[in-house]
């Protein structure tokens, strides 16, 4: 049994779709993540399924059982915000206890949950403190305790790092990943930065315009992109215009003009099915920039001119001409970097590569 299921849920704000029919299943023990950008429906999500919001039209359930019309408190659900939120005159130990003060749990289990929350989250001596006493990594660390102590069904995190600098961000990221995993909580994650989903998610729900774009591994999502809205929101991709001259086996032959003749593997295709245009999406950092005159080796390879380089500090991302399309490459600088107007050799991988169905070109021109 799925841990939540949507079935066809849409959100309507007056005549505004925030949400359309959303389909989903969200399996037991998972660390799932909703990711997109800005406004594409995310956070409207979460709150439907935390009861926070009702959903237009469509069901959704929790351990088998319709939530439609149960308030937030009968859901059993843990929730972590951005902003942490915790109540600023209770003290760190009061604030987790807060939960379980209203299930009828006995002042000695109180303290030994609340002991073992804070435990988990590395900040067994805080109990007796404010939150005003405490850093920002320290707050939502005790937000996530208080939401966890209760032993929800299901954890609901809404950008909960994303008040966190850089450095804090990923430690949190790390102790985050290890909490859930400890305890094996079914976790629904939103987030708009593609690393923190990549680092932490079993599974990827990847959204646009209130539509699931793709669901699928860190792995799936980054390597076959279902569309080129994935394609290009998680990491720099080229998407280049061609035609697929068909399966045979495992195999896609694709032909894309000034390119030598491609044979990449089927499954990296799966929505190509024969002889039509076709698009090849090859990430920036796949493609190696070589001296002209360097022998050939495993790697196909072709001729390129550099356009642009702009240097990021220990790599660089070049911006490249093959005959008439645009592209850009991401390579670590060794030695010397490219310059601009050098006439390279850049090397890739099938295996590297993947296709999508294709009608009008979108290289950068
Ligand atoms: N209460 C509301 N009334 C009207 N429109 C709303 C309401 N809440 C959200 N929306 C709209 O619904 C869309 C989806 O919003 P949502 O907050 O789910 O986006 P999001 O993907 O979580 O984005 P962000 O990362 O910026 O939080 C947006 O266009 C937003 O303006």
């Amino acid at each position: 049994m799925s841990a939540v299921s949507l079935t066809n849920i849409v959100k309507q704000f007056g005549t505004f779709t925030a949400v359309h029919r959303m389909s989903l299943d969200i399996a037991q023990g998972s660390f799932v993540t909703l990711l997109g950008p800005s406004g594409c429906g995310k956070t409207t999500t979460l709150r439907m399924i935390a009861g926070l919001l009702d959903a237009t039209e469509g069901e959704i359930a929790i351990n088998g059982k319709r939530m439609n019309d149960v308030p937030i408190h009968k859901r059993n659900l843990g929730l972590v915000f951005q902003n942490y939120a915790l109540f600023p005159h209770k003290t760190v130990a009061e604030n987790i206890a807060f939960g379980l003060n209203y299930r009828n749990v006995s002042k000695e289990e109180t303290q030994r949950k609340v002991a073992d929350a804070l435990e988990l989250v590395q900040l067994p001596d805080l109990g007796a403190r404010y939150p005003k006493e405490l850093s920002g990594g320290q707050q939502q660390r005790i937000a996530l305790a208080r939401a966890i102590v209760i032993e929800p069904d299901v954890l609901l995190l809404d950008e909960p790092l994303s008040a966190l600098d850089a450095n804090l961000r990923e430690d949190m990221r790390v102790e985050l990943k290890r909490i859930q995993q400890r305890i094996g909580v079914t976790t629904v994650f939103v987030t708009h930065d593609q690393t923190e989903a990549l680092a932490m998610s079993d599974q990827i729900i990847v959204m646009s315009k209130g539509r699931v774009e793709q669901v699928g591994s860190p792995e799936e999502v980054y390597n076959s992109p279902a569309s080129e809205f994935v394609a290009q929101f998680l990491g720099a991709s080229n998407i280049l215009s061609g035609t697929s001259l068909g399966i045979q086996g495992d195999e896609l032959g694709l032909q894309i003009i000034d390119f030598p003749r491609l044979v990449i593997p089927r499954s990296r295709a799966p929505q190509i099915t024969g002889v039509g245009p076709a698009k090849l999406v090859i990430r920036a950092e796949k493609l190696h920039l070589v001296p002209k005159t360097a022998p050939a080796d495993d790697r196909l390879a072709v001729a390129a001119t550099v356009e642009n380089v702009d240097y990021q500090g220990q790599s660089a991302r070049y911006f490249l001409r093959v005959g008439n399309h645009a592209l850009q490459a991401i390579n670590m600088i060794e030695d010397h970097p490219f310059e601009t107007g050098a006439q390279v050799s850049l090397r890739f991988r099938a295996k590297d590569c993947s296709a999508l169905p294709g009608g009008t070109s979108h290289d950068a021109q």
